[in-house]
């Protein structure tokens, strides 16, 4: 039951058809009102929006055109997919033209038969996008069970074994119908969709289901709260049975375990026909939950008297520490062994929690809380238990690591709470890991699986060194590899083919359970490892398939079309030449500047600050991690635990090629050093520029004086002693959330010090003044690329500026072997000050640029190879 965490919210406002507002601004050509509408759906926690033109009195064409081009450009609606939604081919198509990135085209059908069903699709196959197909044929639309599956089956068939169409793209909708409507033979529609989506996703593999779901609940319009409620109620059964995504309002949902239990009861009726008066008996209710229906929360003590097994499993799923070792002790008292407590009600206490996880009832931060409660009861109980090992019935060992070169370990750890929750034994032999230490250590304890994690690109090929090595010493256990730059194509084009015993990527903390299960499992391991192998061959055939219209530019060629720089708004000298530091920052002034959002997506709560915390299913979670977050910050603060520096400085440069010269000083003659960027090789849209950084400063022979800065801050000092106590005090929550404040700090760090630059240091921008909001959009002149980000993914470029403002002796911060810095709270990189300088991705280069970049750096071809890997076509 991990699907729930993955269902997909498509956002459905941005329908002329579905919203009277949204088509009221798209026909007054208010399009700038238009986007918030977008923007508004993706901060609600919307993963795709869906987007449709289809209305009488417009150009629908020209209007879905001039959006998409606006959307195009904002960067926090464009990182979600688009669905193009519209019944005319001629605005499918212009709509494919403008997006960058994967589509999804809603929709196709049967409708008119097989030839045009095959045609359209072959056009959309050549867009690589995905596809929505609708349960509708020659005869028409499916309501039944049997229909709707004959329809899908038949669709699948001819879209995988006559055009060889990627499974994977093809999302079906069965149709959702209303219920509740008075007609009887409408009562069975919610059933049949349900069980037809079980039924197709066993017999069309790869395939997804999706649907509007607010026709289910059309019946009852005016109602909202019996609305949202048989919604939630709905998509609890469709999810379990296979449904991956659905239009729906995510500002618009109740959590199924708040809907009041009388309610519930009869809206589960009416959508699993359970009964024939089904329907009567939900209206006679739903006056009453006309108004907003919400309970307030109050404090409830009266678990407390409750037995002692029923007091333990609410203190872990409600995550309390307060009474817990109390219990423990009354617990140990009536138990025959101590070890007894632990095999007994705590174990089940944390199988409720598991369950309700992977039911997607509780949150990351909750599980964590729970961890917490389990480990200090188990603390208490060590002493008495003495010979006996705690984890006597873990279900397995695994050891986690990070990998040699690299420091960061925030996924890593959550992934150790989570397992530990569900019974695992977990070593954690920490960061920086070298591979003989994991393989020492895995041979020597007889671990079930290893679990290698890394946030950086050169941690990649550390990766694959393990895999090389596990095949060269023999070993049979799986391979589990996470981390934010590994990513399913990296494991399996990468990883996988060097190692034959199970190389698996899980993406997330709540998905590690269902896959180490899968692994340790003596009888299901076979069938999922071949599942895994299969879902790579076609990861790996999706790889090498190139992608429509990609075209590669020689490098000369590249060169040739270059971002034509004006060159008559360079920036002026900086007001504050030189480098400086700042030994001590001041911590309470950073708060201001958090980005918060990626915070509660460290803890998995998915959707932007501050709209989260109102956020119908998330935001009662998101508010209290926010709380806990804030209250360990004043502390953290007040008492000086971490401790944040930085330095930064301005250098007289022009560019040279892809080259950025720095000089000794104003006079310019004596080349200090170089900066060394790539450039963009592949073929663009519309023949727009082939960007490298050094475009951005002027170049030499300009006779303009140009500069370029850089940066590098940290605010872990005594980030990692103080999470390193709290897991002493079996405190992982506090543990991590630590680690994920000191790196919202570095980020805030660095936004603050980029704008004092811009007004004081530097100060081009002298009266700028933007809100925190603004200035997490990055509205302000100039960029601070940082390397190993995609306009200079180069990692070892961090020598260079590490050296210009000599950071280790003078802040003490450090590069590893792999150049993550270290503390890993840390934030590096270049300031371009030019009005026109813009973030890119260089993506992929060919060998041509890759002989001219060794050449630049004084590298062996090899060497070359192996950092710009990740680039390299
Ligand atoms: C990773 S986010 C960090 C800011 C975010 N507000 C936070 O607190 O997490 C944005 C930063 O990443 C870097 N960055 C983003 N895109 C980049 C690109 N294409 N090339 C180089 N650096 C990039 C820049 O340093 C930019 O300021």
């Amino acid at each position: 039951m991990q699907q729930q965490a993955r269902f997909i919210n498509i956002g459905e406002r941005t329908n002329v058809t579905g919203s009277a507002k949204f088509k009221k601004l798209i026909l007054k050509g208010d399009f700038e009102a238009a986007l918030d509408v977008a923007r508004q759906q993706v901060e609600n926690g919307a993963q795709i929006i869906d987007i449709n033109m289809d209305e009488g009195m417009l150009d629908s064409k020209a209007a879905m055109v001039r959006y998409l081009t606006l959307l195009a450009a904002e960067p926090d609606i464009a990182r979600v997919p688009i669905m193009v939604d519209s019944s005319k081919w001629d605005v499918i198509e212009a709509a494919l033209k403008c997006i960058q990135g994967k589509a999804v085209v809603n929709s196709i059908s049967l409708k008119e038969g097989e030839a045009s069903f095959l045609q359209q699709a072959k056009l959309l196959r050549r867009y690589g996008a995905a596809v929505v197909v609708m349960a509708f044929d020659e005869v028409g639309q499916a309501d039944t069970k049997a229909r709707k599956v004959e329809i899908c089956q038949r669709a699948y068939q001819i879209l995988t074994e006559q055009i060889g169409f990627p499974p994977e793209d093809i999302i079906f909708d069965p149709n959702i119908f209303a219920v509740a409507t008075g007609i009887e033979e409408h009562n069975n529609y919610a059933v049949d969709f349900i069980e037809a989506t079980r039924e197709i996703k066993r017999l069309c593999p790869y395939a997804k289901i999706s649907g509007g779901v607010s026709n289910v609940s059309f019946s009852f319009r005016g109602n909202d709260p019996v609305r949202e409620a048989i919604h939630s109620v709905f998509l609890y059964h469709a999810i379990a049975a296979g449904m991956d995504m659905g239009i729906v309002n995510a500002g618009q949902l109740a959590v199924y375990d708040d809907i009041p239990p009388l309610l519930r009861e009869r809206v589960e009726d009416v959508i699993l026909n359970r009964r024939p008066d089904a329907t009567e008996r939900l209206l006679e209710i739903a006056a009453q939950f006309k108004g907003d229906g919400s309970v307030a929360e109050k404090v409830d003590d009266a678990w407390r008297s409750l037995p002692v097994n029923k007091r333990l499993e609410h203190a872990l799923v409600k995550g309390i520490t307060d009474f817990i070792e109390q219990d423990t002790e009354d617990a140990r008292q009536q138990a025959e062994r101590p070890l007894h407590v632990i095999e007994g009600p705590l174990m089940d206490g944390m199988n409720v929690v598991g369950d309700l996880f992977g039911e997607g009832k509780m949150f990351l931060p909750q599980v964590v809380k729970s961890a917490r409660v389990m480990k200090k009861a188990v603390a208490y109980l060590q002493p008495y238990i003495e010979q006996e090992k705690a984890g006597g019935r873990a279900q397995g060992k695994i050891l986690l690591a990070t990998v040699k070169g690299d420091v960061h370990d925030i996924g890593k750890n959550i992934v150790g709470v989570v397992l530990q929750c569900n019974n695992f034994e977990v070593i954690d032999l920490g960061v920086m890991v070298s591979c003989a230490e994991i393989l020492r250590v895995a041979k020597e304890q007889q671990v079930d699986v290893i679990g290698l994690s890394g946030l950086i690109t050169p941690s990649l090929d550390e990766m694959v060194h393990v895999a090389k090595e596990m095949t060269r010493l023999g070993f049979t256990i799986p391979l589990l590899i996470g981390g934010a730059t590994t990513s399913k194509a990296h494991t399996a084009v990468k990883i996988a083919p060097h190692y034959a015993h199970g190389v698996v990527y899980v993406p997330n903390a709540s998905r590690s359970v269902s896959v180490v299960q899968a692994l340790i499992s003596a009888e299901q391991k076979p069938a999922y490892l071949a599942r895994v192998a299969e879902e790579y061959r076609i990861a790996v055939e999706q790889h090498q398939r190139s992608r429509p219209g990609e075209r590669m530019l020689s490098l000369a060629e590249a060169r040739q079309n270059k971002f034509p720089l004006d060159l008559t708004k360079v920036a002026p000298a900086p007001k504050q030449p030189g480098v400086h530091y700042w030994q001590q920052v001041d911590l309470q002034v950073l708060r201001d500047y958090i980005d918060w959002t990626p915070f509660f997506l460290t803890w998995q709560l998915s959707g932007k600050f501050p709209a989260i915390l109102q956020h119908a299913e998330v935001g009662l979670e998101a508010r209290k991690v926010y709380q806990d977050a804030n209250a360990l910050l004043d502390q953290m603060i007040k008492d000086n635990l971490i401790r944040g520096k930085a330095a930064f400085g301005f250098f007289p440069a022009n560019s040279d090629g892809d080259d950025i010269i720095i000089y000794q000083d104003d006079s310019r003659t004596t080349e200090r050093c170089r900066l060394h960027n790539l450039r963009q090789q592949l073929a663009l849209r519309n023949n727009a520029p082939n960007c490298s950084l050094a475009d951005f400063i002027a170049p030499v022979g300009s006779g303009i004086a140009d500069y370029v800065g850089a940066f590098a801050v940290t605010t872990g000092f005594g980030a990692d002693e103080l999470a390193a106590q709290y897991a002493a005090a079996h405190d992982d929550y506090n543990s991590i959330m630590v680690k994920a404040l000191a790196d919202r700090l570095a980020e805030a760090l660095a936004e603050y010090l980029h704008l004092k630059v811009r007004r004081e240091y530097w100060g081009y921008a002298a009266n700028e003044q933007l809100d925190n909001e603004q200035l997490i959009r990055e509205l302000y002149q100039g960029i601070r690329p940082a390397p190993g980000y995609p306009a200079c993914p180069e990692h070892t470029e961090k020598g260079t500026l590490f050296q210009l403002l000599d950071v280790p002796a003078q802040i003490q911060m450090q590069l590893t072997e792999s150049y993550a810095m270290w503390p890993g709270a840390a934030v590096s990189g270049w300031y371009f000050a030019h009005p026109d300088s813009k973030y890119f991705a260089v993506s992929k280069i060919d060998r041509d640029q890759l002989a001219d970049y060794a050449e630049r750096k004084g590298w062996s071809e090899q060497q070359a190879e192996s950092w710009l890997a990740p680039n390299l076509r």
